[in-house]
């Protein structure tokens, strides 16, 4: 594999599912500049498809009106591609707790669709997007995406001679993406409201867009067949976030109402479980975790077992790095959005 991504991107054809969201956009805007040959974008919602069309005016950039789910949109996208990015998912954890087989049917089946329409069009890597979610997962959004990942390790281990690589990155909370809680509060600060917190305490890990799009773009570069990647991300509390923001916004010491946690939240999430853990190899700001390759055979599975995931850690965001007020307000001050809001923050 290419050991840079802008040598490799000029004169490539790349395919993002789902590629009218937030990493899309950006990734469609990186793609062009870096003299992709062709950025062919999958995705359901016409409107943004036009408002994509207009931003860009770019005749590189190749709409397809589709949807995961339906494999003859997705082998129209992928076809004489030499790469995709697979971000297309219901990723709301609300809307999956209470429609389960939709996230199945999109996060897990249309997996399936994107890896084998790939792999049929001879493409040469397919990074598919996880989330922290899916580790040790309680909720139905988590639990398709851990399926997802087992759909695209499974596909690796069983097509050792695939001229297709296929990887997966998994992601923590990704600020200032819509429906947020980061967007949020600035409403809620700007209408003089009280800062809504489910549970003080509860921890995530903080990523900017800017830092999951070079996320792909590592895997893209260093992926075996099979491969997992995180970037180590400093996680804080939602307390902390919140009067960060505020300080950083200039609201002082911002007013509190305490919610409760959501459907099927957790109060910590995980990047690396400490099974994972144990495989890892660190290079640098990310983890590599590669494809475990043993077969299905029970015996060595039963003697061998893995002793040592007893004595490592689980990589979650309650013993991650843990930012404070001022390491927060600094890491959100590198958000253009925040960034632009007000001309007091420090670059
Ligand atoms: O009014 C609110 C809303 C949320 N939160 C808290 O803020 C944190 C972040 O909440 P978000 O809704 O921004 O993010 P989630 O952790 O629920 O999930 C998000 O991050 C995931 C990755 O872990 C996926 O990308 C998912 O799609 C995305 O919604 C959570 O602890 C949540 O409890 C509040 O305190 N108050």
């Amino acid at each position: 594999m290419p050991a840079d991504p802008a040598a490799d991107m000029a004169g490539a054809v790349i395919a993002i599912t789902g590629g009218t969201g937030s990493f899309g956009a950006t990734m469609v805007e990186r793609l062009l500049s870096r003299d992709a040959r062709a950025v062919h974008v999958l995705s359901r919602d016409e409107a943004k498809q036009d408002a994509m069309r207009r931003r860009f005016a770019d005749d590189r950039l190749k709409l397809f009106l589709g949807d995961v789910r339906d494999p003859r949109s997705v082998g129209e996208a992928v076809s004489g591609t030499d790469y995709v990015f697979h971000a297309a998912a219901l990723k709301q954890v609300p809307s999956c707790e209470f429609f389960p087989q939709q996230a199945v049917s999109t996060n897990v089946l249309g997996s399936r669709n994107v890896i084998e329409a790939a792999a049929a069009a001879g493409v040469r890597s397919v990074v598919c997007l996880s989330t922290d979610k899916a580790v040790y997962p309680i909720n139905a959004m988590g639990m398709s995406k851990a399926l997802m990942e087992k759909t695209a390790q499974a596909f690796a281990r069983n097509n050792p001679g695939s001229a297709t690589v296929v990887s997966v990155t998994r992601y923590g909370n990704v600020m200032y993406s819509r429906g947020s809680v980061i967007p949020l509060f600035v409403d809620q600060l700007r209408a003089g409201r009280p800062l809504t917190i489910t549970e003080p305490t509860m921890t995530r890990f903080m990523m900017t867009l800017t830092e999951s799009v070079e996320l792909v773009e590592h895997a893209f570069v260093h992926a075996e067949p099979g491969d997992l990647f995180v970037r180590k991300a400093s996680a804080c509390t939602v307390e902390v976030l919140a009067r960060a923001l505020a300080k950083l916004l200039g609201y002082g010491e911002p007013e509190i109402k305490v919610l409760g946690p959501r459907h099927g939240e957790k109060l910590h999430e995980t990047l690396l479980s400490r099974e994972e853990m144990v495989r890892v190899s660190d290079q640098g700001d990310y983890f590599r975790v590669p494809l475990d390759t043993r077969s299905l055979d029970y015996e060595v599975y039963f003697d061998q077992g893995a002793p040592e995931a007893a004595v490592v850690e689980d990589y979650s965001s309650d013993n991650a790095e843990r930012m404070d007020v001022e390491q927060a307000m600094a890491l959100l001050a590198t958000i253009p959005e925040i960034r632009s809001m007000t001309e007091r923050i420090p670059l």
